[in-house]
């Protein structure tokens, strides 16, 4: 499993199926009415029904990945370190939208980090629930020619990095358990470089926004 050509050869080309894929929907949405998505609404796909993934569409603009992308390379050495960037406009936009659109409270969660894989970075299967943490945000900042796909491989779901757009999901029940659905990996990158912007939100704090229940499945 931890093998990355098992991913590969498994996962990455069969990610979704066209059966699959044609029960997959699009939407426009405004967060249930929130005004600041009600003239400019989220572009939501579904990636996954069960577990439940979502990307949302041109959720960072160009300038706002230019700034992030800057923040973390090393001025000194000029070579490119993950990092947690934190304190500034772009940062603040950022958490504001993405409260919009999962809303979910930010004042628990971690701050925006934002990595870079050049050819064969990759990131072994994995669970962020170890962190108490109920809902990864992969904020995708470049297109990547090969590879680098974030995979799924219990439930065979592969998701390749789009430039612009950020992929959700909640790693937690909500009953509170581990979802054992949501193992992922990242893929290793073939041909381009890969940008990323994490945000993991903690079930701390939700508790009036995503109600707890004792369903095996949500
Ligand atoms: O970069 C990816 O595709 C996955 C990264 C990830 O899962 C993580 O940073 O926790
Ligand atoms: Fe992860």
């Amino acid at each position: 499993m931890n093998n990355p050509l098992f991913l590969i050869s498994n996962v990455y080309f069969h990610g979704q199926t066209p059966q699959r894929q044609r029960k997959m929907v699009c939407r426009y949405t405004t967060g249930g009415g929130n005004p600041r998505l009600m003239y400019a609404p989220a572009k939501q796909e579904q990636e996954w029904d069960q577990p439940l993934i979502l990307r949302f569409h041109d959720f960072l603009t160009l300038s706002e990945i230019e700034l992030a992308r800057a923040k973390v390379v090393d001025p000194v050495t000029g070579k490119k370190v993950s990092t947690k960037v934190h304190d500034s406009p772009v940062v603040a936009r950022v958490n504001q939208r993405t409260a919009d659109v999962t809303g979910l409270d930010m004042e628990t969660a971690e701050e925006l980090q934002v990595a870079n894989y050049g050819i064969g970075g990759q990131y072994e299967p994995h669970y962020d629930s170890a962190f108490i943490i109920n809902l990864p945000y992969l904020c995708q900042m470049s297109d990547v020619e090969v590879g680098g796909a974030t995979v799924f491989p219990s439930i065979g779901a592969a998701l390749r990095p789009k430039m612009q757009s950020a992929v959700v999901w909640y790693n937690l029940l909500k009953s509170g358990e581990e979802d054992a659905r949501t193992l992922h990996a990242g893929c290793p990158v073939f041909l381009g470089s890969k940008w990323v912007a994490n945000k993991w939100i903690r079930s701390r704090g939700q508790e009036f926004r995503r109600k707890c229940s004792l369903s095996r499945t949500d």
